[in-house]
C-alpha cells in the first residue's frame, strides 16, 4: 500500500474526531474563562419588578404639596410584597424594595422630615422619580451573553442576576490515553534487563492538556494481554481515546491485531519520519486514534496531526506559522515529510538540528524549541531554504 501523504492523514484524523463532543453544562460559578457553547437569553425581566432606587418615601406625585404632612401608611423593606398605597399617604420605602401600586415616584429621605403627624417634603417630585422600572435591564427572551463569549466576570454578573445557574460551554474532550508495551517501567522503579521507563502517557496527557483536553484516563498494558480490556474501560469513559505503540509489524502488536480490519478503520503508513505507522479506528463507538510507540514518533504525530484538530474543537486559536533556516546542511528522506528537532539560535529563525532523524531520542527532543519540517521532495536541506517550524510549546 503506498504511504498516505500527510495532508491527507491530517484530513482523515480531523474527519475522525468531528464528532468528538466538545459541550458540556458547567455551574455558573465554575464557568469563568470558559467559552459560552449556546447563547443564554434571559428568562425574566430584569429589574422583575418596579422599584425604589433610593431611600425615601413612595407617593402619589399630585398629592405631594412642599409643607404640608402626609401620613405615612407603611415601611417597605427589601425583600417583601408591597400593598397598595393609600390614597393621601406615603410610605417609608428602601433601595430595592418594590414600589407599591399607586406610588408615582420617590422622594429621597434626604428631602424629607419625618415626625410623628407625618412626613413633610422640601421639593415636589418629578413623576417617575426614583422608579426603577420592571423590565428596563432587560426582559424575557432578550439575549443576554452570545455563544462564543469567552466568560469573563461581567458576563457571570449579568447571567446570575438573571438567575442562570448553569451554562453550557465549550469543554476539553474527555481524553483517554493509553501506552502499550511489555518492556514499560513506572518511574520509581529499578530497570530489569530489557525494560525502559514509560514515557509516552505522560508526553501525550501533557500534550493533550494543553491543548485544551480533559485526561480522564492514562493507562499502561503490556503485549501481551490486558489491552483489550483496558480499551473497553478508555472507551467507554472518553470522547476519544489516543493509543501509543503497537501498530507496526512485529509480532506483538495488539493495537493492530485488535482494531485493524474493523468497521471503518485505518492501518497504514503515512509519508513521514517520524511517526510513519498510523492507524484510525472506532472500538463501542468512542474514536481511536492509533500512535506508533517511539516516543519522538509520539510527539511529532501530536503535533501534526492532534494539536491543530484538538485546538479547533476547543476554540483555541491555532499556532502561529513560523518558519526559518537551518544553519548548515542536513539530509533528509525522500519521498516522506520530515520531522527534524531544532533549537532556534536567533530571533531571525536560524534553527540548529539537536540530533539524528531516529524517533527514539526523546531525551534529545527535550532540549528543542522547534520541529523543522522538510518536504518530501528535499533530500538536502541548506540553509537558503525556508522551511515551516512547528513550536514545541504549551
Ligand atoms: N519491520 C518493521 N518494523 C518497524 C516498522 C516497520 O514499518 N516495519 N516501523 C518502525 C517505526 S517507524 C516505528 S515508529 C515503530 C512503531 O512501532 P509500534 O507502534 O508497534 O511501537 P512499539 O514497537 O510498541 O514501540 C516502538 C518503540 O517505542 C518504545 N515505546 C513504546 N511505547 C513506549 C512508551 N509508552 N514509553 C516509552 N517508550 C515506548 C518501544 O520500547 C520501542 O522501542 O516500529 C518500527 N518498527
Ligand atoms: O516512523 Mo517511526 O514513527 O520513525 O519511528
Amino acid at each position: 500500500m503506498p504511504r498516505r501523504p500527510v495532508a491527507d492523514h491530517r484530513r482523515a484524523v480531523a474527519d475522525h474526531l468531528s464528532a468528538v463532543r466538545t459541550v458540556g453544562r458547567v455551574r455558573l460559578a465554575d464557568a469563568l474563562g470558559l467559552l459560552l457553547a449556546e447563547p443564554v437569553e434571559s428568562a425574566v425581566a430584569l429589574p422583575p419588578f418596579d422599584n425604589s432606587a433610593m431611600d425615601g418615601f413612595a407617593v402619589r406625585t399630585a398629592e405631594v404639596a412642599p409643607g404640608t404632612a402626609l401620613p405615612v401608611s407603611a415601611r417597605i423593606p427589601a425583600g417583601t410584597a408591597a400593598a397598595p398605597l393609600k390614597p393621601g399617604t406615603a410610605a417609608a420605602i428602601m433601595t430595592g424594595a418594590p414600589l407599591p401600586e399607586g406610588a408615582d415616584a420617590v422622594i429621597p429621605v434626604e428631602e424629607s422630615a419625618e415626625s410623628a403627624s407625618g412626613v413633610v417634603f422640601t421639593a415636589t417630585p418629578r413623576l417617575g422619580a426614583f422608579i426603577r422600572h420592571r423590565g428596563s435591564d432587560t426582559e424575557p427572551g432578550r439575549r443576554l451573553v452570545d455563544a462564543g463569549t469567552r466568560l469573563a466576570p461581567h458576563h457571570l454578573g449579568a447571567l446570575a442576576a438573571a438567575g442562570i445557574g448553569e451554562v453550557a460551554v465549550v469543554t476539553g474532550p474527555r481524553i483517554a490515553v493509553l501506552s502499550t508495551g511489555s518492556e514499560l517501567v513506572p518511574a520509581g522503579e529499578p530497570l530489569a534487563p530489557g525494560q525502559i521507563y514509560e514515557s509516552n502517557s505522560t508526553l501525550l496527557a501533557a500534550l493533550v492538556r494543553a491543548n485544551g483536553g480533559d485526561v480522564v484516563r492514562v493507562d499502561t498494558t503490556d503485549d501481551d494481554g490486558g489491552f483489550e480490556g483496558a480499551l473497553d474501560t478508555a472507551c467507554a469513559e472518553a470522547d476519544l481515546v489516543l493509543t501509543t505503540g503497537g501498530v507496526s509489524a512485529g509480532e506483538h502488536e495488539p493495537v493492530r491485531e485488535l482494531l485493524s480490519g474493523t468497521d471503518s478503520s485505518w492501518f497504514g503508513a503515512v509519508a513521514m519520519q517520524p511517526g510513519g505507522p498510523q492507524g484510525l479506528a472506532q472500538h463501542g463507538g468512542t474514536p481511536v486514534v492509533c500512535l506508533p510507540g517511539n516516543p519522538v514518533s509520539v510527539l511529532v504525530s501530536f503535533e501534526v496531526f492532534l494539536r491543530p484538530v484538538l485546538r479547533a474543537l476547543v476554540g483555541a486559536d491555532p499556532l502561529a506559522p513560523m518558519t526559518g533556516r537551518v544553519d548548515r546542511p542536513v539530509s533528509s528522506v525522500a519521498g516522506k515529510t520530515q520531522f527534524l528537532r531544532g533549537l532556534r539560535t536567533d530571533d531571525a529563525g536560524t534553527v540548529r538540528i539537536l540530533g539524528g532523524p531516529s524517533s527514539h531520542l526523546i531525551a534529545t527532543a527535550g532540549r528543542a524549541d522547534v520541529l523543522v519540517e522538510v518536504d518530501t521532495a528535499i533530500t538536502e536541506l541548506t540553509p537558503d531554504l525556508e522551511v515551516p517550524l512547528w513550536p514545541l510549546t504549551t
